[in-house]
Parts: C-alpha cells; structure tokens; sequence
C-alpha cells in the first residue's frame, strides 16, 4: 500500500470559525482520559531526561496526566505504592521481555494495581505486545492500559481489538530519534498524516506521540483525532527537568536523549535514538499554562467551548506554509 495524501504538522491550518466565547479564558481543555480528567490533552514523554518521580507526583499533585518511564525497573513498585500513599494515580511503563511478564505477576500478588500502564516498545505492532495486553487484562482488569508505538490503521485496530484501552501513535517523529534514518521506516515528516488514518481506524483514544515544536501542533493533533498529546523535547528543557544542565557559551541547556540512544542503552547496540542538548526554559509551570493558554485560544478560532469542539474544524494543507517565510 502507498498512501498519496501525506502532510505533516508545519503543512497544515486550522480554518476559524465564528467565536461564540467573550474571553479566552472560557474555553475548557480538559480532557477525559480513562477514569479521570485532566486538564490539558499533554503528557511528558515516559523518557529519563523528561519525566521522574518528583516531577510525576507534581504533575499528579496539580491534574496533569503523566506516564513515568520504565528505565529503572526495580523502582517501579515502591514508585505506584509511593503515589496511592499519597492519594495520587499511579501511571507507570513497562516493556515486554520476560521480566516484564514477571513483574505484572509481581504487581497482581502484591495487589499494587496502577491506574494506567503503558506498554512502550519501539516497534508496538507485534505479538509480543498483544501477549502483554493480554496478560495485563488477565492479572489487572482494572488497570486502563496504553499500548505503542504503531503508525498504522492495523497496528491500532489489533492493540485494541487484544485489550489496549487506548494506543500510541509515532514511529520515527521525534526529536531524538534516528528510526527512519536507520531503517527506512516510520511517520517522520508525515506524522499527521498518519495520526489522521490510524484516528480513522480506531475505536478508542488515541495518543499521538512525537513531533510536537509549536503549540499549534496539539490542537492540530486533537483535529486529527488524537485524545492526548506526548511531547518530548518541548517539556525536556526545564527546571524540574531530569536531565543536566549544561551551559555553553553563557547559554544553559538541558540534556536529551532517545530511549534507544547509547546513552539510554549503556550499548551501541540497536541503537535508535541520539542524545542532544535543548534550551533551558524555567520552571514547567509556566510552559504548561502557555500550552492551556494557547489551546482556549484554539478552542476559541474552533468557534466552540470545549477541547473536543476542534475535532471538527475544516482545514487546508499548503506544504511548509506554517512559517510563511519566517523565521523563529
Ligand atoms: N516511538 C518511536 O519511534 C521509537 C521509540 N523508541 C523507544 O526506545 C525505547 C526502547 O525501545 P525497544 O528497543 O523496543 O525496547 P526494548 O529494548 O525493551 O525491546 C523490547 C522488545 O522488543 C524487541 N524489539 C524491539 N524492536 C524490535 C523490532 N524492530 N523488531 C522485533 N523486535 C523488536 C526487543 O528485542 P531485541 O532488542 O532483541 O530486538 C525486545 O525483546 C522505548 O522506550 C521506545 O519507546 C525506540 C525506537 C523508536
Ligand atoms: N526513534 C526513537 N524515538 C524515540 C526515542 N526516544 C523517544 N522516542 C520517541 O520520541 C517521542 C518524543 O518526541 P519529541 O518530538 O516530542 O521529542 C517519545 O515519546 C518517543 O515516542 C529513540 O531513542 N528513538
């Protein structure tokens, strides 16, 4: 299959609609994921230069959705028993090796059931991950579960069609990431475009995940059928950041790598992702009420009240036409 109508996030507006709202601050960007509601359609990329538990518990703490990633296994059960003991949900990753398997068990006999696990593997669309859902359903009915990465109509429909609750849509958009260099493969550069097909083709929420640079791009995300947006290297730069701080030349940065760099790994082995430096940006508070801003702007061209009211917006594609000859 080739599929013709390709774009990607700089390619595509928004068209307005009448404005029905007096003030911005009217328009509501909450979002319904699973059992609860937060209050922007965002989440941190479960990477370790982006998320940790300090940052998880504030997120949490202030009704933000937030995934921890799955790179120091062994924290992971004091880290959901951490959270309920706090009252806060325990939203954690996992992969697929055997380990994995063994740590669901682990999970259901010690009855610590997180709120939302995330299945993350590179290449999501395979039967090591249906197993896992599978797995996870059986031993943990209660707990929402998100499965990834896919980039295809397929890849959705067989995640969800095993148990997912919702899937993870992005082979190859990200930052840090060198898949579609290394193998040929992946939605970078048509990202949108495939968030659009996959949205198609599912029946549950979707997640789009990587490629995000402006905060456009989330609403354009919500038109093209996500639920919830990941962004990596937007929310790698800040104070509460995992990351080092480095600065170079009188300007600080934060460091950021791929899950599958050498730097994740330990290895250059199948080595997927690069490690690289982004600018500092202060405290993540500031960046998420910029991104809530931005979006009731959003929902006000939509002409609505609500996130969701920008699902149904008319759009048009004009390659490149984002920046218009500028440049920021
Ligand atoms: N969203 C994206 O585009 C990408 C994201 N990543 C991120 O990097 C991290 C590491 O990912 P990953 O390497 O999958 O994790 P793991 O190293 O935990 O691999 C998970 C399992 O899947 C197998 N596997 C991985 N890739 C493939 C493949 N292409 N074909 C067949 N089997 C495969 C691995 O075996 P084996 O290693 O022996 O092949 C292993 O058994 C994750 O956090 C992931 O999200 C990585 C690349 C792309
Ligand atoms: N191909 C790779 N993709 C990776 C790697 N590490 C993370 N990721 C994906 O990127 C997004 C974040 O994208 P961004 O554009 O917002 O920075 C993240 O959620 C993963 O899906 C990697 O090593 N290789």
């Amino acid at each position: 299959m080739t599929i013709n109508e390709v774009f990607d996030y700089e390619d595509v507006q928004l068209i307005p609609n009448k404005c029905v709202i007096n003030s911005r601050s009217e328009a509501d960007t909450s979002v319904q994921f699973g059992s609860r509601t937060f209050k922007i359609p965002v989440v941190p990329a479960n990477m370790e230069t982006v998320i940790n538990e300090e940052l998880a518990t504030k997120l949490a703490q202030h009704g933000y959705f937030y995934v921890m990633h799955r790179f120091q296994p062994a924290d992971r059960l004091g880290f959901i028993t951490r959270m309920h003991d706090q009252n806060l949900f325990a939203s954690i990753s996992v992969g697929v090796k055997p380990d994995e398997l063994a740590f669901i068990k682990q999970l259901h006999d010690e009855n610590a059931v997180p709120e939302y696990i995330t299945i993350d593997i590179a290449h999501g669309h395979a039967d090591s991950v249906i197993h896992m859902i599978q797995v996870i359903k059986d031993l943990l009915p209660d707990a929402f579960v998100i499965a990834g990465n896919v980039g295809t109509p397929a890849g959705v429909r067989d995640l969800e069609n095993a148990g997912a609750d919702a899937t993870k849509v992005g082979i190859g958009p990200g930052k840090a990431c060198i898949t579609k260099l290394k193998t040929g493969f992946g939605t970078g550069g048509w990202q949108l475009a495939a968030l659009r097909l996959c949205a198609k083709a599912a029946r549950k929420p979707i997640i789009a995940d990587g490629g995000i640079r402006y905060d456009g791009d989330i609403a354009k995300s919500i038109r093209f059928g996500a639920s919830m947006v990941m962004i990596g290297s937007m929310l790698a730069g800040h104070q509460e950041s995992p990351g080092n701080e480095i600065t170079i030349d009188g300007r600080v940065y934060k460091q950021y790598w791929g899950s599958a760099s050498e730097k994740q790994k330990g290895t250059y082995q199948n080595v997927e992702g690069k490690q690289m430096l982004v600018p500092y940006r202060g405290p993540i508070k500031n960046t998420l009420n910029e991104m809530e801003e931005d979006l009731q702007s959003s929902i006000s061209y939509a002409g609505g009240r609500h996130l969701m009211d920008i699902r149904t917006v008319d759009y048009v594609i004009v390659k490149n036409s984002i920046m218009n000859g500028d440049n920021y």
